[in-house]
């Protein structure tokens, strides 16, 4: 089978997406599906997180679907009862990634320094997370950091839109970005499904000039 970051790599950008309304889940679902982007990363920063995952996979079993902002091993039993296809945590914390590895689920873990590459390396971890990739210091900056490492693959994520996703998948190590502006918040709370349709539907197109 292909490892997660070839997977992910088909669709150069992972939308972002904080549910609070579950009845929003399975029309997301449909509507990245038919727009030509289906794949997600649901954020458990909400409480509903587990139950969206879930909702989203009944509604299109072929989506393919991760549990974002994962912070314990609690929320990955969850994740994985709920159907999540992978695991990403915005940091790294090695008891997530051992815990994962056990339970042989993907995980990609969230760095943004030298040392904690280093530290993931340590763990057998080649798929990275690089967050918050804006504020960090962007393309310059993961240019730099990478420099030293032959063998480590890259999601950025973290003020990536429209605009910049195509100087970082210029990155030969950058497999795909995560982003949140084509499954806007306030968007999805109110329904409006014909927008974010139109707005996955743009982002697949700026990521197909990669
Ligand atoms: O919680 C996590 O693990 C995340 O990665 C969430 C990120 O903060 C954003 O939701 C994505 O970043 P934006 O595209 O700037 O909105």
């Amino acid at each position: 089978m292909s490892s997660l970051a070839d997977q992910l790599a088909q669709f150069k950008v992972i939308p972002v997406i904080e549910i609070s309304v579950l009845s929003s889940a399975a029309p997301l679902a449909d509507a990245l599906m038919q727009n030509g982007l289906p794949v997600a990363e649901v954020t458990f920063r909400s409480d509903i997180a587990a139950e969206a995952l879930a909702a989203m996979k009944a509604a299109q079993p072929e989506l393919l679907v991760g549990a974002g902002t994962v912070l314990t091993t609690e929320q990955v039993d969850k994740a994985i009862a709920a159907g999540a296809d992978f695991i990403v945590s915005p940091g790294f914390n090695p008891k997530i990634v051992q815990y994962c590895q056990q339970q042989s689920v993907a995980m990609i873990p969230g760095v943004n320094s030298p040392s904690q590459i280093e530290q993931v390396m340590e763990l057998g971890v080649t798929a990275i997370k690089f967050f918050p990739a804006e504020a960090t210091g962007g393309v310059k900056f993961l240019k730099a950091i990478l420099a030293p490492y032959r063998n480590i693959r890259v999601m950025p994520t973290g003020g990536i839109n429209a605009a910049n996703i195509l100087d970082y998948l210029a990155l030969p190590a950058v497999f795909a970005c995560g982003g949140s502006w084509m499954v806007d918040k306030k968007l999805l709370d109110a329904g409006d499904f014909d927008t974010l349709g139109k707005l996955i539907a743009d982002a697949r197109a700026v990521v197909e000039k990669a």
